[in-house]
């Protein structure tokens, strides 16, 4: 379990964090959300202990991360794949931690089957692993010790389609045998399949958090007409707000029920009518986060 309880951070003239508030728990993916900037690393810093917040407080496993005895056995972490000395061998950087864990030295050859790293690979000094080789030695050093909590900062960058799958898979597993994991990343997509559980963040705050269940079922409805403007004229009408999605189709903020019987009542004969599924979420990411967006999302406003 980690639990941030109203955190804030302030640098010079900036709120890096503002207020944010949110449980991760086990048995459970918990996806942290938000574009560049928007505070996730300073979150996840302050969740073990690397940054003071300049307010709230932070628990893992009940406690904070810096009163564990034998963190690396507790809480397995991965902030930066290229922070990890370049000099070393891969099997040298997992050594040396093994050693700090008090953990018996075959963990290290197991850790790197676990996540695919050769032999040869292995005994390269990392100054020569691509970003993927560092994300996975980074992986292999957080679960060295089998903590019963991950916190990963981005760990899918620099991986390539069969990698992030791996990664994916290798959380959903942690999670299922009751693990807690708390990972982030700028790309919805990657958390969308993995996470039980979202926390959108955007300029600090949290904009949005819950069950990826829930934050889908509140993300509306795809609805098109050969005649958009009459269909978008008729939800307005109706009081729904609708705009048009990338395909051209309408997203209204409504449920599929209701945007039908609103079509029908105003015979706009529809040609798509669903619950507005991952690319709903999408949809609530960029409007969340909108205001905290470095480019601007050019939408037609369809009502
Ligand atoms: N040490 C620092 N001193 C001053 N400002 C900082 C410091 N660390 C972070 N910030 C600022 O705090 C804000 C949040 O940064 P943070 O790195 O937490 O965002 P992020 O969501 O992890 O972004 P990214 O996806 O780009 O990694 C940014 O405006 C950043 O410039």
């Amino acid at each position: 379990m980690i639990t941030a309880d109203h955190l804030t951070k302030s640098y010079r003239g900036v709120t890096a964090v503002d207020d944010v508030s949110f449980t991760a728990r086990p048995g459970r993916v918990t996806g942290f959300l938000g574009p560049n900037g928007a505070g996730k690393s300073t979150t996840m810093r302050i969740l073990v202990g690397l940054t003071p917040p300049t307010s709230g407080s932070a628990e893992v496993l009940g406690g904070r991360y810096a009163d564990l005895p034998n963190p690396g056995r507790e809480v397995g972490v991965l902030l930066d794949a290229s922070a990890q000395h370049a000099g070393r061998t891969g099997r040298e950087i997992l050594t040396v931690a093994a050693r700090t864990m008090g953990l018996r030295s075959e963990r290290v050859e197991e850790m790197l089957a676990r996540v695919s790293l050769t032999g040869k690979e292995a005994d390269r000094r990392v100054r020569g692993y691509s970003l993927g080789m560092r994300q996975r030695l980074g992986i292999a050093t957080a679960l060295l010790g089998d903590p019963d909590v991950l916190i990963l900062d981005e760990p899918a960058n620099g991986l390539d389609p069969a990698g992030i799958r791996w990664m994916r898979d290798l959380l959903r597993e942690y999670a299922d045998q009751g693990g807690t994991v708390l990972l982030s990343s700028h790309l919805l997509h990657e958390i969308e399949v993995v996470a039980d559980d979202l926390v959108v963040i955007g300029n600090g705050r949290i904009v949005a958090q819950g069950t990826k269940a829930e934050l889908l079922a509140g993300a509306g409805t795809v609805c098109a007409a050969a005649d958009t403007r009459a269909l978008a004229s008729a939800l307005s009408g109706a009081g729904i707000t609708s705009k048009v999605s990338g395909s051209g189709a309408l997203h209204a903020d409504a449920e599929a029920a209701e945007v039908g019987r609103v079509a029908h009542a105003a015979g706009v004969p529809l040609t798509e009518l669903r619950a507005a599924d991952g690319a709903g979420l999408e949809e609530m990411f960029l409007q969340l986060t909108a205001e905290s967006q470095r480019d601007r999302i050019h939408e037609g406003a369809a009502a």
